[in-house]
C-alpha cells in the first residue's frame, strides 16, 4: 500500500517563512523517532527553495531540540550536472547550512558527482545510485532503499525532483538517472526516479507561490498522467503531505 499526492495532508500558512518553519519542526520530530528507533536517519532533500529556505529552517529546529546529527544522512533527490560549489548546484546551499548543524558528520551528506570531475553523467548516476543502495536500507520487500523522508519542492510545469513533463519514461527499474534536457536550466542533471521515490516512506512536498497554484491544484486532482504531472505521481509508502502557502493553494486575498 502507497499514499499518493492526491491523498495528502495538507497544511496550509499564509507566509512561506511560516510554513518553513513548521516544516522544519515537523521533520525534525520525524527524523528524531527514526533515529531513536533504528540508529540512523535517510533524508532526501531538493534544491531550490527547499535547500535555501527549508533546510536552513531544519538546521535551526533541529540544534533547538538537540536532534543528534552524526546520525543523519543527507541525499539529493536531485542534482544538476554542473561543477561543484556553483550557485546551479542544488549542492551549494545545503552544504552551506549543514555547516551549522551540531556534530553533523559532513561524509553523510551524500552529494552526486559532477562534470568538473572529468565524470559522465551516465558514471555519475550510476555512482549515486551504488551509493545509496550501500548506504540506505530497504524498509520494504521490494529491495529498494528507503528514504525515511523526501522533501520535494515544485516547478509551476509541474516537475518535481528533475523529473519533467512529457521528459522520462514514467517507470525505470533505475533508482537514478540521468536527464541531458532539462526544459528548466541547466539542462543536465541527475534525479532520483519514481521507483526510488516510491520507496520514501514519507514524501513532503514545500511549495510556495501564485506560480505553482495551477499545477499544484492539477497535481492534487489525481486524474493528471505522470507525463501531464510528474508531481501528481508522487507516492510514499506511508504519508505524503503538501505543505502550501496561500498563494500556491490559490486561497490569498
Ligand atoms: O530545478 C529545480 O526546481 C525545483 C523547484 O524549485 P523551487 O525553487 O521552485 O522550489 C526543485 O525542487 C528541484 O530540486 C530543482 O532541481
Amino acid at each position: 500500500m502507497t499514499v499518493a499526492l492526491a491523498d495528502a495532508e495538507i497544511i496550509a500558512l499564509e507566509l512561506p517563512e511560516a510554513l518553513a518553519e513548521r516544516l522544519a519542526s515537523d521533520a525534525v520530530a520525524v527524523l528524531g523517532e527514526r533515529i531513536d528507533a533504528a540508529g540512523v536517519a535517510h533524508l532526501g532533500v531538493s534544491g531550490g527553495s527547499v535547500a535555501d529556505r527549508v533546510v536552513p529552517a531544519i538546521v535551526t529546529a533541529g540544534n533547538a531540540a538537540g536532534l543528534d546529527w552524526s546520525r543523519l544522512h543527507v541525499w539529493f533527490v536531485d542534482e544538476r550536472f554542473v561543477p561543484r560549489g556553483g550557485a546551479d548546484r542544488n549542492a551549494t546551499p545545503v552544504v552551506a547550512a549543514m555547516r551549522a548543524a551540531d556534530g553533523f558528520d559532513a561524509s553523510r551528506l551524500h552529494i552526486a558527482g559532477s562534470d568538473d570531475l572529468g565524470l559522465e553523467i551516465e558514471a555519475a548516476a550510476a555512482d549515486y545510485e551504488q551509493r545509496f543502495v550501500r548506504h540506505a536500507s530497504p524498509q520494504g520487500t521490494d529491495g529498494v532503499p528507503s528514504l525515511d523522508l523526501a522533501l520535494l519542492g515544485m516547478g509551476p510545469d509541474g516537475h518535481t525532483a528533475s523529473l519533467f513533463p512529457g521528459q522520462l519514461p514514467a517507470e525505470s527499474n533505475a533508482l537514478v538517472v540521468a536527464v541531458e534536457d532539462s526544459p528548466k536550466p541547466p539542462p543536465r542533471r541527475l534525479t532520483l526516479t519514481y521507483r526510488a521515490l516510491d520507496a520514501a516512506q514519507r514524501a513532503w512536498l514545500f511549495a510556495t507561490g501564485e506560480s505553482k497554484a495551477q499545477a499544484l491544484t492539477l497535481a492534487r486532482s489525481g486524474t493528471a498522467t505522470p507525463q501531464e504531472s510528474p508531481l501528481g505521481r508522487i507516492r510514499a509508502v506511508r504519508e505524503v503531505r503538501v505543505y502550501a502557502d496561500s498563494a500556491a493553494l490559490g486561497t490569498s486575498n
